[in-house]
């Protein structure tokens, strides 16, 4: 394996639970959106994700129940919608403000990150969240403010996560070779699209999900077992 300079991380499934996403937030943004949306149709970034939304849905003219009936509806099936996503974390942005939840991490997390920073390697996000709700994300979580410890952010507006594409154009962005970026995620097809592009990889199962016999990709259940180079 080559020096890893860099590490790229997914957050659901990686440094976070599923269940907190599933639990917590998406209910938190599925019930206050339909008052949000209401109350900030005049904001020109709601309107442009709004209208971002009615052109993935292929949706000529749309009411604003419309919308607002699609988003929950896209909420419900897990849709990895850059629109939905960006108004998502506009909506959670409110929770996170007000204490009404922090977002989880596991409990190794937060000294592994530091413990790579003081080894001088960077760190970076690439999560279906929008960069500003990572940002929140991180920024709110049960171990303290860890946003400070990551040199860049990348969503779904670089690329789908299943795309090698954009995985190369991340590794532009950071100034890096492929070979000396390491990517941590759950889903396996979004490793394969980041060994695709030369990236080093390597798969979290979190209990109770184990490492399979013949993983695809090294395979871990938490952060410290991670190994480097
Ligand atoms: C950081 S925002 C909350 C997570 C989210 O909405 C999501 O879709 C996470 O997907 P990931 O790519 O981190 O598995
Ligand atoms: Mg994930």
């Amino acid at each position: 394996m080559s020096e890893i300079r860099a590490i790229l991380t997914d957050i659901e499934g990686t440094t976070s639970s599923i269940d907190f996403v599933k639990d917590v937030l998406f209910p938190y943004a599925r019930t206050r959106l339909p008052a949000f949306i209401s109350t900030h149709a005049d904001h020109a970034d709601v309107q442009h994700w709004l209208h971002e939304a009615a052109k993935e849905a292929e949706l000529v003219s749309a009411s604003q129940q419309e919308l607002i009936d699609l988003l929950q509806h896209w909420i419900d099936v897990d849709r990895k919608s850059t629109a939905l996503k960006a108004l998502q974390g506009l909506i959670w942005q409110e929770g996170y403000v007000a204490g009404e939840f922090r977002a989880h991490v596991y409990p190794e997390v937060a000294a592994r990150l530091r413990q790579w920073r003081a080894d001088g390697i960077r760190l970076y996000v690439y999560s279906s969240g929008s960069v500003p709700a990572q940002q929140l994300f991180f920024g709110h979580s049960e171990a303290g403010d860890l946003a400070p410890l990551f040199a860049g952010w990348f969503d779904t507006e670089t690329g789908p996560k299943r795309l090698s594409t954009s995985y190369a154009r991340i590794a532009e962005a950071i100034g890096e070779q492929p070979q000396h970026i390491l990517f941590l995620s759950d889903v396996v097809e979004e490793l394969d699209a980041a060994r695709a592009a030369g990236f080093q990889t390597t798969l979290l199962a979190r209990p109770p999900m184990a490492c399979p016999a013949e993983a695809p990709h090294p395979c871990v259940t938490d952060f410290d077992a991670i190994v480097l180079g």
